[in-house]
């Protein structure tokens, strides 16, 4: 498990472009055959992947001092590749392309597989700690809320997918969901926000091997970007803005962690303030 400590702004805003990769962007998150996991110390998210070929088990590593990966804590899956199963202590779970798991804590064996090896599951996670056991679920994105927000005059026109939200699928504190842009608009989340309350980490998807997003992050009157391409994650301190601009229309799975659950405790940061 890669280990990534906190920052502090006063110290990122120096920052080159190598140490803002090295900090904030994870590049390598899809492997095949493998599960990858990098903890941050940014409320202890861990963010990951599976890419089974043959059954992957998901195993707690060293780091995190447990003896199963689920037993302090919950787990949010969105399956970005083939159709793919995972099961969970026994229940088996089929997810097409773009279903969801919420997993509980205090499930013990989890076991991520494909349906077929030439077009693997790609399952994307989110881990927080956790205090109690909420119920396993699988979920579909067709039964999920759904926003619709920007407009195709401001390059922004897309559409909020949650997953995991209070009233929907219950959680500890994870807060999931999958935000798409329609064809010709490129901007996700600007205007922009920032929530000291919650950290936040990105998945960027739906990118062609000739396009990219620039993303934006930092306090707003002190803002740097990261070149981000296909499947590469970011994540997002507290007190920094996320927002990205693309070359064309993608998709990216947001999920936060903190002090609260409300998707609108956020505090809006006015296209003059931004520096
Ligand atoms: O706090 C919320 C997160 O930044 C994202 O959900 C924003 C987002 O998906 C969007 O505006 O498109
Ligand atoms: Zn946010």
């Amino acid at each position: 498990m890669e280990i990534r400590t906190a920052s502090s702004p006063k110290d990122v805003k120096y920052y080159t472009t190598e140490r803002l990769r090295e900090e904030f962007l994870v590049e390598n998150l899809f492997k095949v055959g493998e599960i990858t996991s990098v903890y941050s110390h940014i409320d202890r998210i861990i963010i990951g992947a599976a890419m089974p070929i043959t059954s992957l088990m998901l195993t707690p590593g060293e780091e995190i001092r447990a003896e199963y990966f689920l037993q302090r804590r919950e787990m949010g899956v969105i399956n970005v590749g083939g159709e793919g199963t995972i099961r969970v202590d026994g229940t088996e779970y089929t997810l097409k392309s773009r279903d969801g798991m919420y997993i509980g804590m205090g499930a013990k064996e989890v076991i991520f597989s494909s349906k077929e090896k030439d077009e693997p599951a790609k399952f994307y996670y989110n881990s927080a700690p956790a205090h109690k056991a909420y119920p396993t679920v699988h979920i579909k994105p067709e039964n999920c809320v759904r926003v619709e927000l920007g407009s195709l005059e401001q390059s922004n026109h897309r559409t909020i997918t949650k997953y995991i939200l209070p009233g929907q699928i219950e959680s500890c504190q994870l807060v999931m969901g999958l935000t798409s842009l329609k064809p010709g608009s490129v901007w996700n989340t600007m205007p922009c926000h920032t929530h000291d309350r919650r950290m936040e980490a990105y998945l960027y998807l739906d990118l062609s091997e000739d396009s990219l997003v620039f993303h934006y992050m930092g306090e707003p009157i002190e803002t740097r970007h990261i070149v981000v391409r296909n499947e590469q994650a970011v994540i997002s301190p507290s007190w920094s803005i996320h927002s990205g601009c693309g070359t064309k229309a993608y998709s990216f799975i947001w999920g936060m962690l903190g002090e609260n659950q409300d998707f609108d405790d956020m505090d809006g940061v006015s296209l003059g303030t931004l520096r």
